[in-house]
């Protein structure tokens, strides 16, 4: 491809992302399906164009405010090559040309302001705090409050994009034989700091064609994920629950701490995750795992297990903050629902998942929002209506169910991209006072 037919292209795939109302990971990778005629190098360069533009989002997006031109597909181009790349002004004009494949001839409007972002570079000493770390007005107060100020630390590290993590799966191998294959492959890993099944890979090869992917021996999870299913604390012959499993990915986690035995139930509102996770569990040997889709929180088959269950998960459905790394554009569009929505349907799933939970059990909730409206507020709201459970502080917990010390000596963990290189992520573990009986505490329950 030429340069100009790589940036026309960067152009549509800029503007579509904007209009599909679906992540961009979804709408990029359909797109390349679409046009299978593009290169392999010119796709990458591609995908990379249009990323990069996500993470500047706010920047470009502050440029192009400033000469009071809007905020076009072509516009986010041009400012992203001169402003954010440092691109010859004339250069980039001239491939604007309407040549074959090229962008079409610049107008007045984008002609002047490409002579008026000439010389400029990405940051400028007038840009609000906000913008220079990409962090837009909806999140900006939560995320101050969370943060304090660590804020613009944290909201920095949360824009260069992440690296891919793989779990080992103990039920097939260790991470010592995968990490020996995977390098003798030409794949380039190190353990992760933290998780003991985890390795993180150098740069981006593609890990869903090696033979140890396909045989559900490495799955890609981020190390975040991998704690919080360690910290859950299953172990063989528990009965456990994954009220909002998903794809399955902590399901999987969970069944190979439990070697199998026992049983996890994985539960979703969507029964096509569900259906989906099931050739995963397959794949990954893992044969104690049952699916169930459910209705909701109220679902009745939360009310016919009370009290049945070892331990309950709840990785509640939230903003994502923690993931703006993988999901750039997350921050911009709002595909699901708001903060308004998704902070009483948490404390809904706390309470019903709590009814699951045996006296001594334990239930885990966890997200990946950074928010503390989502994370620390949700645990003191559900201990203030559920006197019968206490935290177990991640001083007890972390030992027990990680191994050594925890990063922090925080009741919950934090994990966040700048202290961890991590996604975002937040776990607390509640345990229901053993000395309650099933019955007395079955009562007090309804
Ligand atoms: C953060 S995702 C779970 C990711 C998954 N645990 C994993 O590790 O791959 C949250 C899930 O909650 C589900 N969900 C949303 N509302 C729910 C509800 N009321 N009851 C149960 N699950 C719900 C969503 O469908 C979504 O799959």
């Amino acid at each position: 491809m030429t340069p100009g037919a790589r940036l026309q292209t960067t152009i549509e795939l800029l503007d579509l992302v904007g209009a599909e109302p679906r992540p961009a990971d979804a709408t990029v990778s359909q797109f390349f399906r679409n046009r299978r005629f593009i290169g392999a190098k010119d796709r990458a360069d591609i995908a990379q164009a249009v990323y990069r533009a996500l993470r500047r989002r706010a920047r470009l997006g502050w440029w192009l405010g400033r000469y009071e031109h809007p905020a076009t597909a072509r516009a986010v181009a041009i400012a992203d090559q001169i402003a954010g790349e440092g691109r010859d002004a004339d250069a980039v004009a001239g491939l604007f040309n309407g040549g074959k494949f090229a962008p079409m001839p610049l107008d007045d409007g984008e002609r002047k302001l490409v002579r008026q972002l000439a010389g400029h570079t990405l940051d400028h000493p007038d840009m609000p705090d906000a913008v220079r770390v990409e962090v837009p007005a909806w999140a900006e107060p939560s995320l101050r409050a969370t943060l304090g100020s660590r804020f613009a630390v944290e909201a920095a590290a949360l824009i260069p994009a992440a690296s891919i993590d793989l779990r080992v799966n103990a039920l097939k191998t260790t991470r010592e034989a995968a990490s020996k294959q995977l390098i003798a492959d030409g794949i380039q890993v190190s353990p992760t700091p933290l998780s003991p099944f985890g390795l993180r890979v150098v740069g981006r090869p593609s890990i869903m064609a090696h033979p140890l992917y396909r045989d559900g021996a490495i799955e890609i999870q981020d190390e975040g994920s991998q704690l919080v299913a360690l910290l859950v604390g299953a172990q063989p012959g528990h009965q456990v629950v994954d009220l909002c499993a998903g794809a399955g990915g902590k399901t999987l986690a969970m069944a190979a701490s439990m070697e199998n035995k026992g049983r996890v139930i994985a539960t979703d509102v969507l029964d096509g995750r569900l259906q989906r996770a099931k050739l995963r569990f397959r794949r990954a040997g893992a044969h104690n795992i049952e699916t169930r889709a459910i209705t909701g929180e109220t679902d009745p088959w939360i009310k016919r297990h009370k009290q049945r269950f070892d331990r309950v998960l709840v990785d509640a459905p939230c903003t994502g903050t923690g993931t703006w790394r993988r999901n750039p554009d997350m921050r911009w569009r709002q595909l699901g629902p708001g903060l308004e929505t998704l902070v009483p349907l948490q404390a809904r799933l706390l309470d019903s998942a709590a009814r699951l939970v045996k006296p001594g059990g334990r239930l885990a909730y966890a997200t990946c929002s950074m928010l503390i409206d989502e994370n620390a507020a949700q645990i003191e709201g559900f201990l203030a209506r559920n006197p019968g459970f206490r935290v177990v502080p991640l001083s007890e917990l972390w030992p027990a169910t990680v191994g050594g010390t925890p990063p922090r000596n925080e009741p919950y963990l934090s994990l966040t991209p700048a202290q961890d290189d991590t996604d975002g992520f937040f776990t607390a573990v509640v345990e229901r006072n053993p000395a309650v009986t099933v019955d007395e505490a079955a009562t007090s329950d309804d």
